[in-house]
């Protein structure tokens, strides 16, 4: 790991000029903030750290630098869609249920999140999985319907702390990928990030180290390969996420095959989100 100076100017290069699959940085709100005045505030302050850091990656340029996706609350959508698009920053939605209409009060349809501009719909997040007893069947139905709606969906997967000590990372990791995307075809791969988020590390301060994460990344790619090929598992991006900060951010991105982050805590403080955005590559 380097020592981050967060005040250093950033030199950013393209990801094809580091030859790396595009990074992509997410920022999930959760269930944050607390009123929309504040969730536009939160998303204005990053849109304006973003334009004063020269050279930045999230601008205008999506094919030659790194993506960005917040990921606000459902009401708080449109709204901060409409003050980051002109950043190039795209939206997401946090869930949607795998029905397309009809009396299912309290949930949200694929076709809603899509019709107020989101691009990416996060699946099987580790708190939907055991606060909201999201099955791997239920998870692989929403990711389909992501899909047939022309979304991305990016599929959680990981351990919990129980699985982490009895040392079964890599038959969760492959259980859960084999589960979730379950007759996705290869095409529709293309349209598919996975973040692996180690359980015990969503909020804790526990940041698992970086060669121990891409260990799993590597293996994520090996399951891919053998249920579609090499060149999916190759092209795939798979973002890490688990108590990423400013301070863990380019150590992990110095690593082979981590390609972006998915950010919890971190994302809701537009100086430490705009900060891990514009990670430094190591050399
Ligand atoms: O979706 C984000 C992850 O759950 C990570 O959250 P965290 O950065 O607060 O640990």
């Amino acid at each position: 790991f380097s020592t981050v100076n967060n005040n250093a100017p950033v030199t950013r290069r393209t990801y094809t000029e580091l030859n790396m699959r595009q990074p992509i940085m997410a920022g999930n709100w959760k269930m944050n903030p607390a009123t929309e005045a504040d969730a536009l505030n939160l998303a204005n302050g990053f849109c304006a750290l973003l334009n004063e850091m020269a050279d930045t990656c999230a601008m205008d340029d999506k094919e030659g630098c790194t993506e960005v996706v917040l990921f606000p609350p459902f009401p708080f959508i449109s709204k901060v869609k409409d003050i980051v698009a002109k950043n190039g920053i795209s939206v997401g939605a946090q869930q949607v249920y795998y029905e397309d209409k009809g009396a299912f009060t309290g949930s949200v349809a694929a076709s809603m999140v899509k019709s107020v501009g989101c691009e990416y719909v996060l699946c099987g997040h580790s708190e939907r999985r055991t606060l909201f007893s999201d099955s791997d069947v239920n998870i692989n139905s929403k990711v389909k319907k992501v899909l047939e709606f022309g979304m991305k969906p990016i599929l959680c997967i990981g351990e919990t702390q129980e699985e982490y000590d009895l040392k079964i990372t890599k038959e969760v990791c492959a259980m859960q990928v084999s589960k979730d995307l379950a007759g996705v075809s290869k095409q529709e791969m293309k349209n598919v990030v996975i973040a692996y988020e180690p359980v015990w590390a969503i909020g804790t301060g526990l940041v698992c180290d970086a060669e121990s994460a891409n260990e799993v990344h590597k293996y994520i790619r090996s399951v891919l390969s053998k249920m579609y090929d090499d060149e999916v598992a190759q092209s795939m991006r798979i973002q890490y996420g688990g108590s990423v900060t400013p301070d863990s951010v380019d150590g992990l991105m110095a690593m082979s095959d981590i390609d972006g982050c998915l950010v919890g805590g971190a994302s809701l403080y537009a100086d430490k989100f705009a900060r891990i955005v514009n990670f430094q590559p190591l050399e």
